[in-house]
């Protein structure tokens, strides 16, 4: 079905877990004595973020935020439009945001630089992902899954055009789906 137009399966549903599990141990120990809000980047980071918390065993408060720069691109337009904003304040509070990917480091950027400004204690960074070819601006996770080669990827949240957030694992889509 959707398998097929994937060329290539970068990271199976199992290393995918145990990631997690890694991620969350690790997590656990960080935010032990404290409460820290936990900041999803809808959408992509749903699967993962979903899969996460359930892997940190210490009190945690969740919120969402929507931000998108690609539209149906495969290539980041630049400019950051908050589609939905928080339901809680940051000031004060230990930010731990939770992406699925890093790639031109832009929406990740704004978002610091927002939380900084609205007075958060501290601000961490959880990526599933990071794309460190694709950087156009500085920026540094505090934790990183795995780091992925040049190419457009998908499942686990990531997108393209809407599509194929819900495979299981992280693929490289064909060619041929997105140039023609
Ligand atoms: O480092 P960058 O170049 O900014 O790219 C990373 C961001 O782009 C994707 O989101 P997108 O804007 O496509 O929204 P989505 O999560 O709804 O797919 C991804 O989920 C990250 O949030
Ligand atoms: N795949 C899907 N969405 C993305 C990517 C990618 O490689 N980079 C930034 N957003
Ligand atoms: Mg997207």
């Amino acid at each position: 079905m959707i398998a097929q137009d994937i060329e290539q399966v970068l990271i199976s549903e199992e290393e995918l877990q145990e990631k997690v599990l890694e991620l969350g141990a690790t997590l656990t120990e960080e935010y032990r004595e404290k409460f820290p809000l936990a900041i999803g980047v809808l959408k992509g980071a749903l699967p993962f973020m979903s899969d996460l918390i359930k892997r940190i065993d210490t009190y945690i408060e969740l919120d969402f935020m929507d931000v998108s720069s690609y539209g149906n691109a495969t290539v980041s337009s630049g400019e950051v439009k908050i589609v939905k904003d928080l339901n809680t304040s940051v000031e004060g509070r230990d930010v731990l945001i939770i992406e699925d990917i890093i790639d031109s480091g832009k929406t990740l950027n704004y978002l610091v630089e927002l939380f900084k400004y609205r007075k958060a204690n501290s601000i961490k960074i959880v990526t599933l992902l990071d794309k460190p070819t694709g950087r156009k601006v500085d920026l540094k996770a505090d934790y990183v899954g795995f780091d992925v080669p040049d190419a457009f990827v998908v499942g686990y949240g990531l997108d393209y055009a809407e599509k194929y957030r819900n495979l299981p694992y992280i693929g490289v889509l064909k060619k041929e789906i997105y140039s023609f």
